[in-house]
C-alpha cells in the first residue's frame, strides 16, 4: 500500500467503525469482521470507512460496483505525489492554487472526486460517466457532501472524445486539466468476465457485485486506455498546453500494464510513470501515467522503493529520474557547506548557461537543495564547450537560445544529505526534473560525480 495510506499499518477496527456508523452493526460477526461475500455488508463497511475516516457521507447501491477504499485511496495518494513533484520548488502542495482533474467513469460512488476533494481542498473535479444511473447518483452524492463548488458531474457521450469538450458539457470545457484519471471497465465481454472468474482457484474471498456496463467495454481495459493515449496525442496536437497534463489510468491486470507501456513506448512517449498498488495478500492493481512535456516526477514515484516494484513490472519502468552518489567513504562529505561548494563550482563553470539557485523545502525537516535548468541542455559536454570556444573566437559569445527547441532543456535538483533521520550515510542525490534524454541525465551525473570528488578529496 502507499506509505501514506492509513490502512497500510492499521487495518480497520470493525467495532469502532460500527460504533460510529450504526448501519454496519447488524453485519458484524464477533465484532471482528463482516461477510465479504454479502454485497450489503461490503457496502455498509465501505460507507462506514468513508464516514469515519474521511467525513464522506455516501449511500452505496448494493447491485453496483462497491469501491474498496484502501485501493481507491492508493490511486489518489499516488496522483498527489505526481502533482507534488510538479510543484516541488514552490512549497505550494497544499496551497489554494486550484488543481483540476477529470475522472472518466466516476461510477455511482463518485469515489475518486469525493476522496480527492476531501484530502485536498484546492482540488476540483470534472466527473463523467456514460451511465445515467451513475451520473444521477454521483451528482446526488456531491451535493449531499456539499462539494458542488469542487465537483461537477457530466453525462458523457460514448461516441465523443474522453477528454474533449463534449465529454464535459459546456461550462468547464476550457478548464486546463492538471490530471485525468480512470478506473476503466476491465473486461472485453461477458465471456471474458466469466472466464476470469472461473480461473480463480479459491472461492471468491470478497464479492464484486457490479452492473455489466461497469465491468465490460469493447476490447477491455487495454482498448480503453489505448484510446486515451491516442486521444491525449490528439489533444496535444490541438493545444500544446495539454502537454503538462498527467494522463493516468488504473489497470486491473498485469498483462494490460505490459500492453499499455508498450503502446506508450511505441508512440515515443518516454515520460511516464508506473505504480503497483498492493492490497492485502491477494489483490494487486497497477496504474500508469504519462505526459508530453519534459517535467519528470521525483524518482520514488517513477521507481518506488517502498514497496519495491515486483520483478514482473521492473522491465516496464520508465527511465530512472534519480541517481545517488554514496559519500560515506569520502573525506569532507560531512561538511555542511558541501552543497554551497557544489553550487559555487557549478556557478563558476556553467553559470553563464544554467539558471542555478539554492532553495529550501519545508517538510518534517528543512531540506536544502540546488535547482538548476539549462535551456541548451548538455552544457557540460565537450561538444558544447567546443562550440562555445568557436563562438568566442568569432567574437560572438552569445549562444542563441531561439535556435534550440524547448525539448533540449535540462533540469535537475541536487540534494546533499548528511546523517539525517532519512539517511544513515552521507549521500548526494540528484533528481532529473526536466528533459527528454536519459543519456543527458547520465552524463550530468558523471560530471557531477567528478566535481564532487574533486571537492571532497581536497
Ligand atoms: C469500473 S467502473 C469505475 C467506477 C468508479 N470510478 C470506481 O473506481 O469505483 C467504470 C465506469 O466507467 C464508465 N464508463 C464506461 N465507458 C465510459 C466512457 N466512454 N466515458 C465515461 N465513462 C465510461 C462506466 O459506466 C462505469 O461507471
Amino acid at each position: 500500500m502507499h506509505v501514506r495510506n492509513p490502512y497500510a499499518h492499521n487495518p480497520p477496527d470493525f467495532r469502532a467503525l460500527a460504533e460510529s456508523y450504526s448501519k454496519l452493526a447488524k453485519f458484524l460477526h464477533d465484532d471482528m469482521t463482516v461477510d465479504f461475500t454479502d454485497p450489503e455488508a461490503v457496502c455498509a463497511l465501505t460507507e462506514a470507512l468513508l464516514h469515519k475516516d474521511f467525513d464522506i457521507d455516501v449511500e452505496l447501491l448494493p447491485d453496483r460496483l462497491c469501491p474498496r477504499v484502501a485501493n481507491r485511496l492508493n490511486y489518489i495518494l499516488w496522483l498527489q505525489d505526481l502533482l507534488d513533484s510538479d510543484s516541488f520548488d514552490s512549497n505550494d502542495t497544499n496551497s489554494s492554487k486550484p488543481i483540476w482533474g477529470l475522472d472518466i467513469g466516476t461510477g455511482t460512488s463518485c469515489i475518486y472526486p469525493l476522496l480527492g476533494c476531501r484530502l485536498r481542498r484546492n482540488w476540483h473535479f470534472i466527473a463523467t460517466d456514460v451511465d445515467d444511473v451513475a451520473v444521477s447518483t454521483a451528482a446526488k452524492l456531491v451535493s449531499r457532501n456539499n462539494l458542488m463548488e469542487q465537483i461537477s458531474v457530466f453525462k458523457a457521450d460514448p461516441g465523443n472524445s474522453l477528454f474533449g469538450p463534449h465529454a464535459c458539457g459546456d461550462s468547464h470545457t476550457s478548464q486546463h486539466l492538471h490530471f485525468t484519471m480512470c478506473n476503466p471497465p476491465f473486461y472485453s465481454s461477458s465471456a471474458d468476465y466469466n472466464a476470469s472468474q472461473a480461473l480463480k482457484v479459491t472461492p471468491a474471498r470478497s464479492f464484486t457485485s457490479a452492473a455489466p456496463e461497469e465491468m465490460i467495454t469493447p476490447g477491455g481495459e487495454v482498448a480503453f486506455v489505448t484510446r486515451m493515449i491516442n486521444e491525449s496525442i490528439e489533444m496535444l496536437r490541438n493545444d500544446v498546453n495539454t502537454g503538462s497534463t498527467w494522463y493516468t489510468s488504473m489497470l486491473g491486470k498485469l498483462d494490460s500494464l505490459k500492453d499499455v507501456v508498450n503502446s506508450l513506448r511505441k508512440r515515443g512517449i518516454s515520460n511516464y510513470a508506473v505504480a503497483e498498488f498492493i492490497q492485502g495478500q491477494f489483490t494487486r492493481r497497477w496504474a500508469v501515467a504519462w505526459r508530453f512535456d519534459g517535467r519528470r516526477p521525483l524518482p520514488d514515484i517513477t521507481r518506488p522503493l517502498d514497496p519495491l516494484p515486483s520483478t514482473a513490472i521492473r522491465g516496464l519502468l520508465p527511465p530512472a529520474t534519480g541517481w545517488i552518489l554514496d559519500l560515506s567513504h569520502t573525506h569532507g562529505a560531512n561538511d555542511d557547506r558541501l552543497l554551497d561548494k557544489v553550487l559555487s563550482i557549478m556557478k563558476d563553470e556553467f553559470g553563464d548557461f544554467m539558471k542555478l539557485e539554492r532553495l529550501s523545502k519545508l517538510n518534517c525537516e528543512t531540506t536544502h537543495y540546488i535547482t538548476g535548468y539549462s535551456q541548451q541542455g548538455n552544457v557540460w559536454s565537450r561538444n558544447f564547450r567546443r562550440n562555445k570556444k568557436r563562438k568566442i573566437e568569432e567574437h560572438s559569445d552569445h549562444v542563441e537560445g531561439s535556435r534550440i527547441s524547448e525539448s533540449t532543456g535540462f533540469g535537475f535538483r541536487i540534494f546533499v544529505e548528511q546523517y539525517t533521520s532519512n539517511t544513515d550515510i552521507p549521500q548526494c542525490s540528484v533528481h532529473w526534473s526536466y528533459g527528454s534524454d536519459p543519456i543527458v541525465f547520465e552524463s550530468f551525473c558523471g560530471m557531477l560525480k567528478d566535481r564532487i570528488q574533486r571537492i571532497v578529496s581536497k
